[in-house]
């Protein structure tokens, strides 16, 4: 009997039927991931299975017995819960507080909580003092919180969506050590990822959800990830390949010169060239050189510095250095100078919570306030561009006068980026730019810069994902210790290749 039995389920929002007649059985011990395209349904499915979300029709059973939740404490109480792909922790919480809210063990004494807490963070590789306030952690600690939490409880069914999205590969191999542990408890998992190599690495099965089914239930060792791709979108799907080799086939616009790709870059091809880079005690001296339309990548652990020297790059932290050069430009950064770079920079989470989730994507896009608007000419080619976008971009929407929280999570990303890169100029700064993304998607952001690059803007990707990386760079830089311990250079080599590389290099460093 399995533990977890769902029998045609189905769940429309207005017009628009997500899941049409969903059914399958995961085991006690399990470990099933679910994947699909952006806003095919899988944190719908998750929070049904949660009792987040009421399903319109359709049975479960847990353990034989009929499963209805009227709640998530509902569900919780009968042993489901789940680490939900956009979750936000009442920053005014400690970790210690946030990791047993809710649970049993809730009441016990301030001592004992953060024993327990500690444990429980260890767990998941969480090196954080269970007295920090939630409002202080990045917000990828948060998905860990979480999955601490869950193990905190007598759960017996657990979603797990979306949690490995924003994390290192070292912390993903962590984050699988906890479902490991979970399924020899005899505990159910259900895995929701895009991060389709990863994945494949944990579960047993996979379920692929498309048009509103269950279209494909196969073992984990009988599907490799363009396989599985290809059965995500529905159709066949080609390797990424490397961004370079895309560019030279490209045929550039008459007005954009073709570059060599050498190196050192000429004077007048240089976009950005920082010397000694330092932030005192985090950021030990590195040199960066950006060529116009270039895309270099940076990486590395938490404590690295790479958020860091981001951080200087965008003048969110202050910096000191030897020469910055930004078109042509020489200007001096510090304290006395009183100067920062201040390079425009998207960050997925602050970005899209930027955006108003109760403001319609026609607006959201439009950026105008509609009083405003009194031409009407212009209001109807403001539109026409916001329905190329939406089209473009492949949003599961049936209006651009759907609200924007209402959206998927990798629909509500696609939207929040094109719209920051529409005015994106010269040389920015982008956070993980294909977070969350299935691979369609991760092919239209990247169009969307070689779009900006071609037309010379130069661009800096910070990410912990090294598919994103390798798909998305011309090189990357692993940082280690405050400094760029190496680069690696993308060109003339396939994608998964610079992928291992990547990884081999951040994992000696
Ligand atoms: N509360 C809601 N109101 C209206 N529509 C909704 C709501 N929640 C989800 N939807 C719609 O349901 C569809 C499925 O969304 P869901 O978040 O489940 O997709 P997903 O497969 O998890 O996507 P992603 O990979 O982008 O996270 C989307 O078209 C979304 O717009």
């Amino acid at each position: 009997m399995a533990l977890l039995q769902v029998e045609r389920l189905t769940k429309s929002f207005g017009g628009r039927r997500v899941l049409r007649d969903v059914s399958f059985g995961i085991d006690g011990g399990e470990i099933v991931g679910l994947v699909g395209s952006n806003g095919a349904g899988k944190s719908t499915l998750g929070d049904i299975l949660a009792g987040v979300t009421a399903a319109d029709s359709g049975q479960m059973t847990l353990s034989g017995h009929p499963y209805a939740p009227l709640s998530a404490a509902d569900a919780r109480l009968l042993g489901v819960d789940v680490v939900q792909q956009q979750v936000r922790i009442d920053p005014g919480l400690t970790v210690a507080q946030a990791v047993v809210r809710g649970t049993s063990q809730s009441g016990r004494p301030q001592p004992e909580l953060r024993r327990q807490a500690g444990v429980l963070l260890a767990e998941v590789g969480l090196d954080v003092d269970p007295d920090t306030r939630v409002g202080d952690l990045p917000y990828f600690v948060h998905g860990l919180v979480e999955t601490a939490r869950v193990l905190a409880e007598d759960t017996r069914f657990v979603v797990l969506d979306e949690v490995s999205a924003a994390l290192l590969p070292l912390e993903v191999t962590r984050l699988h050590a906890v479902a490991g542990r979970l399924s020899r408890q005899g505990r159910g998992v259900l895995y929701i990822s895009h991060r389709l190599p990863e994945m494949l690495e944990v579960v047993d099965r996979v379920l692929v959800l498309r048009d509103g089914v269950i279209a494909l239930d196969s073992p984990a060792d009988c599907l490799d990830p363009v396989r599985l791709a290809a059965e995500t979108m529905g159709e066949p799907v080609s390797l990424p390949a490397p961004r370079v080799a895309a560019t030279l086939a490209r045929s550039a616009p008459d007005d954009v010169p073709v570059r060599a790709s050498t190196w050192p870059a000429p004077a007048d091809d240089v976009a950005l060239r920082v010397r000694n880079l330092r932030v005192p005690g985090r950021v030990e001296g590195v040199d960066l050189l950006l060529r116009h339309g270039e895309v270099v990548g940076l990486t590395g652990h938490r404590s690295s510095g790479v958020r860091e020297i981001a951080g200087a790059l965008s003048g969110e932290l202050p910096a000191v250095t030897g020469e910055v050069v930004l078109h042509g430009e020489h200007r001096t950064l510090g304290p006395a100078a009183g100067e920062a770079l201040r390079l425009p920079a998207y960050h997925p989470d602050d970005d899209a919570d930027g955006v108003d989730p109760g403001e319609t994507i026609a607006r959201t896009l439009t950026q105008e306030p509609w009083g405003a608007l009194s031409d009407l000419r212009r209001e109807i080619a403001s539109l026409r561009g916001v329905i190329r976008t939406v089209h473009r971009l492949d949003v599961k929407t049936l209006s651009i006068r759907t609200v924007f929280g209402a959206l998927s999570g990798g629909d509500q990303h696609k939207l929040a980026l094109a719209r920051w890169m529409a005015s994106a100029q010269d040389v920015v700064v982008l956070h993980e730019p294909t977070r969350g993304l299935d691979v369609r998607s991760r092919q239209q952001v990247r169009q969307l810069l070689d779009e900006a690059t071609a037309h010379g803007t130069s661009v800096v990707v910070v990410s912990v994902d090294p598919d994103e990386l390798a798909e998305c760079c011309d090189r990357v830089g692993i940082v280690s210790g405050g400094r760029v311990a190496r680069w690696i250079d993308t060109r003339e080599l396939a994608v998964d290749a610079v992928r291992d590389r990547i990884v081999e290099a951040a994992t000696v460093a």
